[in-house]
């Protein structure tokens, strides 16, 4: 079991930008489903989707992969298919060596491959799953079309993104619900109004979210055939994009 997050309890002289450093990988569990409400759902989900839309002998990609949650249920839904191979990409080195010692924890037939790499620079090609799980929010806004170009163009035909992101809305006064209402989740699951403001402080220079107009126009540019949410909590989304046959 990972060790409770406690990063941001005590008052901080100063909040530096946050980073995805040892420390964070030693509490990212507990961090990420305190903090992210619809995550486990999300993760439950992956084997189903994966198994879906997997095709024989392609590539599956898990872009930002931390400790390898997603990775792990993709290969689960892999599993009825052949020849899949997964490449799980994230550019934290301490995440990267975690991940890898994670996952040698559990058997299976479909090997995975990780790379400690800046997605930007991942080659996609012959891939029929593309997962970027809560990863395009930390990409800077100016490359985020050349990224969801690159992997539109790596796609199979009928391959899938799968994308999940904080999102915000274009109502402020919706916004503003939405957001009240994570920060209630927060509180439930045990933060202080110190830990949410010193974490709000220290995630706002480093990701900037979009709107689910900006992530659909942006899929619609880069020519996926499909798109749409298949689960929201609050300013959390799920959605899926699909290049035509
Ligand atoms: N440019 C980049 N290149 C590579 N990795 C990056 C980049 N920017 C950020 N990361 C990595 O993306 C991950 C984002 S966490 C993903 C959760 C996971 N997907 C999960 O399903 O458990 C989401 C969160 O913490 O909100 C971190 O591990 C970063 O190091
Ligand atoms: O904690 C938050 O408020 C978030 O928006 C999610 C999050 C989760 C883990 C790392 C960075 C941001």
């Amino acid at each position: 079991m990972s060790q409770q997050d406690t990063i941001y309890s005590k008052a901080l002289p100063s909040v530096g930008d946050f980073r995805f450093d040892e420390h964070v990988v030693e509490v990212f569990p507990d961090m990420i489903n305190r903090s992210v409400p619809g995550y486990a759902t999300i993760i439950q989900t992956l084997p189903q989707l994966a198994e879906r839309y997997s095709q024989d002998n392609t590539n599956v990609y898990d872009l930002g992969c931390s400790l390898g949650a997603a990775t792990l249920a993709l290969r689960k839904g892999c599993e009825k298919h052949q020849g899949n191979h997964i490449i799980a990409v994230d550019n934290s080195q301490p995440m990267i060596d975690r991940a890898q010692l994670h996952l040698n924890g559990f058997k299976s037939d479909i090997a995975v491959e990780f790379n400690c790499q800046d997605v930007q620079q991942t080659p996609i090609d012959n891939a029929s799953i593309v997962v970027l799980n809560f990863t395009l929010q930390f990409v800077p806004k100016e490359d985020r079309n050349a990224l969801i170009d690159k992997i539109y163009s790596g796609l199979n035909p009928g391959g899938v993104l799968l994308i999940a992101e904080k999102v915000a809305h274009p109502d402020a006064h919706i916004h503003d619900t939405l957001v009240d209402l994570h920060h209630d989740f927060k509180r439930a699951n045990g933060y202080s109004e110190l830990e949410i403001s010193q974490k709000r402080a220290a995630i706002e220079n480093v990701m900037k979210i979009d709107t689910l107009d900006t992530h659909f126009a942006r899929f619609k540019q880069a020519g996926f055939a499909h798109a749409g949410v298949w689960l929201q909590c609050f300013n959390f989304a799920a959605m899926l994009a699909v290049k035509g046959e």
